[in-house]
């Protein structure tokens, strides 16, 4: 393809994932691929060239675009190589008219700036859309972080994150035998920080509440050392039957799951009331501190949507207050830096159910917000997290 066809494709792959955004379709990973399936005769420079520049173009404008071509027309805008390329040539874009629409705006939608926790201020923006490094978590039930180091001299150590190696972006880790051996686990600095917060021991009784497909989970597994009873829930059937299969590879096989039913979760968790050390509810959220992995999900947030979520995790707080024990822990965390998302709830939940108080345990990152930790990309180098530790008196 020439560069000016290359051009043309991002402008048809960025309406689908426009359009995606809008009416709560695929993912733009998901658009992408079948866009390209549907495309063979595009080679993979093609593709890469063609998917870079349409998330270059996803990055750059926090507001949905109106058409692929008005976002990418306004791209060129600050492109001169990238304006050439609309030449009217054979497959290529038509040449620009200075009236047509351009998107415009800023990395982050004006609507969410005032959700922000005040600990983001506006210079910490650009970091919630650079490209994430590559973060591994070591599975203690197969290796020991030593031993996997060794073979990775170029893996930083990842300070405040026991299991934690960074290795260079775009290092291509799943076709290593280290990780099909199940040593490894692709995991965000973050991500495992929550399920350190946790500190799971060995024999314990510990319920992952919004298991998903077990990411965390298989972190609690592995602190387990093995030990004891590790119960994966979830409301997904999609994301909770991953599990299995991951749970085998990881060699964590003493992971049971349930599926919940929403809206009666409590039903299927009956005889956990008051029985687990700790509950982890890793709830639903806006994502907005992931915003560097999925940056088109700032398309596809809207007011009622963040409503609905924040109504969900203060619901999915007060199930799991009931199912800890006297003297247990419950850890709330969302991949969210808005405040209506993490630090009140966390203190909404103080407020009103009697008997917990914060307990921050030993996490060595982030800042404090309110009762919990907020993990930002600027600050921490890690995706934005907030999580809370609640104690349950006795
Ligand atoms: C942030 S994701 C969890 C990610 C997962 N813990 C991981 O580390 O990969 C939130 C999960 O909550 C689940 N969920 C939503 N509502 C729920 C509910 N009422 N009860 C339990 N899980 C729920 C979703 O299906 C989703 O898998």
């Amino acid at each position: 393809m020439t560069p000016a066809a290359r051009v043309q494709s991002a402008i048809e792959l960025l309406d689908e994932i426009i359009v995606a955004a809008r009416d709560k379709g695929g993912s733009a990973d998901r658009v992408a691929a079948a866009f390209f399936a549907a495309r063979r005769y595009a080679g993979s420079k093609d593709r890469r060239a063609i998917r870079d520049l349409a998330w270059r173009a996803i990055r750059a404008f926090g507001e949905r675009p109106e058409n692929g071509r008005a976002a990418m027309v306004a791209l060129a805008g600050t492109d001169q190589e990238l304006a050439a390329l609309f030449d009217g040539s054979a497959y290529g874009p038509k040449a620009i008219d200075p009236s047509e629409p351009k998107a415009s705006g800023d990395i982050v939608p004006e609507w969410v700036k005032p959700l922000f926790s005040e600990l983001v201020t506006g210079d910490e923006f650009p970091a919630l859309l650079e490209r994430a490094p590559l973060d591994i978590r070591v599975n203690r039930l197969v290796a020991c972080p030593a031993q996997v180091q060794a073979q990775f001299p170029e893996a930083q150590q990842m300070e405040g994150c026991t299991d934690g190696l960074r290795l260079p972006t775009g290092f291509s880790i799943e076709t290593e035998p280290v990780y099909q051996s199940g040593a490894v686990e692709v995991q965000d600095f973050g991500s495992q920080l929550i399920a350190e917060l946790c500190e799971a021991k060995p024999g314990m009784t510990v319920l992952d509440l919004c298991a998903g497909a077990g990411g965390k989970t298989l972190a609690l597994a592995s602190h387990m050392a093995g030990e004891g009873r590790l119960i994966a829930a979830d409301t997904s059937r999609d994301r909770l039957t991953q599990l299995p299969p991951r749970a085998v590879r990881a060699k964590a096989e003493f992971i049971e799951t349930r599926l919940l039913n929403p809206g009666k979760e409590l039903a299927t968790l009956d005889d956990l009331s008051e029985a687990c050390d700790i509950v982890l509810i890793d709830a639903p959220c806006s994502g907005s501190g992931t915003w560097r992995r999925n940056p088109e999900t700032r398309w596809r947030l809207e007011q009622r949507d963040l409503q609905r979520l924040v109504t969900e995790q203060a619901r999915l707080l007060d199930i799991a207050a009931q199912l800890v024990k006297p003297g247990g822990r419950l850890v709330y965390a969302v991949c969210s830096l808005f405040a209506c998302e993490g630090r009140d709830q966390a203190d909404g939940f103080l407020e009103r159910a009697k008997g917990f108080e914060p307990d921050l345990g030993l996490v060595r990152a982030g800042r404090r917000d309110g009762a919990g930790i907020l993990l930002t990309p600027a600050h921490d180098g890690s995706d934005g997290f907030y999580m809370a530790r609640l104690h349950k008196l006795c």
